[in-house]
């Protein structure tokens, strides 16, 4: 049943959050449902007409198991009726969803491949809400999260960014405004084209757009596009739904993976993705976020006599440069940690190729590096991945990282001192959340550390003071690589 279908994957990202429940003009229903004392939900009236006004427009029923409501996430999706794991609880025909190519022809032409999908969907959102009531995609447009309403990181003035200096998120945010500066400036002569449509829109309104778009379009073998209805389920980290396109059937569809009583939000997973990208896409973090990883960067001091063999043989057997679920780069001397779940454990999170760079900085000879180049041949090709044969040696190298670990932490620990109390009676609410997600940010970048650092100095206390040996510890890491093929 499912080989025809293509999951989709909500494309980049970024979104507003809690505030458009404290908006006072919703007017909000509450209902209890006799089968659970917790089957209890928000419907939001507002809303009453969405569902019938989209499956009039597709001609198709598009729902008959949710409703939609207010949640502590702003709009949500709850059910209406007893869901089953396995059932299919929406439907939504591509011709009810807006891509890319809703964009007026004579617009689309000019656009060509100068700007990419998310800019050109913006484009065409920012069309919609001109035209206001004459769009026909209007009960959707006027559902659209408001500038206010945007927590991204992209809308944080320069000191609420300050709080994230310490995070891999801040340099991700000025890489994203940097690219939404870059498309507004391809689009400009577009806009002038068009002033019935641009004349007033402003760089604001293109970011805005813009951020709309990558928080709630979902990327597909169709390309990219808005799916109304579906955009307003939110996300939980350990939900394994996700929406899937049928390119056969053409349409997206969810199916849950749980059961549900009536008046339970359903909630799926955006994507395995860190508090970093979720504040930086979507504008909010988990509490708890178990997909939280760390950067860290390695440098060969330039006063190291083997410098330049170390740089050259690191560089010839280094992996090429990857980018995780997240969209974060690791490349030969980054590398991305996730939290190490037991520091006897296994090592996973501590990535090999972060202990190999380490194994080759801590060699004080031509002869160690030229025999790590030739046990590389000897194996697969990857430099370094098994322990030194000097041991002490071995220690030096984990010691390295250690260090870097521990440096990182206080770093951690000062920024997190630094944010203050999350609430005082003269902060304003927006500054109050925005301190909390910074706050959530760094406690789970520093869980992660913590955990790294567990995981090695329980490595060198062990090469240390036990009796193991480096062939020990070698058999100990081919049966790990073992069970991780
Ligand atoms: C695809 S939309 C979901 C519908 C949205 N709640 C609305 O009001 O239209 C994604 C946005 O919902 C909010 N959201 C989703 N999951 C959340 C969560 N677990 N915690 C807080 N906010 C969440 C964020 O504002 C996010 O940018």
């Amino acid at each position: 049943m499912q080989l025809g279908l293509q999951i989709a994957s909500l494309w980049w990202s970024q979104c507003p959050l809690l505030a458009t429940s404290r908006r006072l003009c919703i007017r909000l229903r509450f209902i209890t449902s006799s089968s659970s004392a917790k089957a209890t939900h928000w419907l939001d009236e507002e809303c009453d007409d969405f569902l019938p006004w989209l499956e009039q427009k597709a001609g198709v029923e598009i729902s008959s198991v949710l409703s939609i409501g207010k949640s502590a996430y702003g709009r949500s999706l709850f059910a209406s009726k007893a869901i089953q794991a396995g059932d299919c609880i929406l439907r939504v025909p591509y011709s009810v969803q807006i891509a890319p190519d809703n964009a007026l022809p004579e617009i689309n032409s000019l656009l060509g491949d100068k700007v990419g999908n998310v800019a050109k969907l913006a484009m065409v959102i920012l069309v919609e809400q001109k035209m206001g009531q004459a769009s026909e995609w209007a009960p959707y447009i006027s559902r659209l999260p408001q500038p206010g309403e945007m927590h991204s990181t992209i809308f944080w003035s320069e000191g609420e960014l300050e709080m994230i200096r310490q995070s891999l998120a801040y340099q991700e945010t000025l890489n994203q405004k940097a690219q939404i500066e870059k498309d507004f400036l391809a689009i400009r002569p577009v806009l002038h084209r068009f002033p019935n449509f641009f004349e007033d829109t402003t760089f604001k309104d293109f970011a805005h757009a813009y951020s709309v778009v990558g928080s709630r379009a979902w990327g597909s073998m169709k390309g990219l596009s808005m799916i109304p209805f579906a955009d307003f389920l939110n996300h939980d980290g350990v939900s394994e739904t996700d929406v899937l396109t049928d390119e056969d059937k053409k349409w997206s569809e969810v199916i849950a993976d749980r059961n549900y009583a009536p008046g339970e939000q359903v909630l799926i997973r955006y994507g395995k993705f860190s508090n970093a990208t979720l504040l930086l896409d979507f504008g909010f973090t988990l509490p708890y976020n178990i997909y939280d990883q760390v950067q860290l960067q390695l440098k060969i001091p330039q006063h190291d006599l083997l410098c330049s063999m170390k740089l050259e043989l690191l560089h010839r057997h280094c992996t090429p440069t990857v980018k995780d679920v997240n969209g974060f780069n690791s490349s030969w001397d980054s590398f991305t940690i996730k939290e190490v779940r037991s520091a006897r454990g296994k090592g996973r999170g501590i990535p090999q190729s972060l202990r190999a760079f380490a194994r080759v900085l801590c060699c004080t000879s031509p002869e160690e590096l030229i025999d790590l180049a030739m046990e590389a041949e000897q194996n697969d090709g990857r430099l370094a991945r098994c322990p030194l044969k000097n041991k002490s040696r071995e220690i030096q190298a984990h010691h390295i990282l250690l260090s870097r670990v521990t440096q990182l932490i206080e770093e951690y620990n000062a920024s997190i001192k630094s944010l203050g109390p999350v609430n005082s009676p003269s902060m304003s609410e927006k500054l109050a959340l925005r301190r909390q997600m910074s706050r959530d940010l760094l406690t789970g970048e520093l869980r992660v550390l913590k955990s790294a650092y567990a995981w090695l100095k329980n490595y060198c206390v062990n090469l240390t003071t036990t009796n193991c040996t480096i062939s020990d510890e070698i058999g100990r890491l081919r049966t790990i690589q073992g069970n991780e093929a």
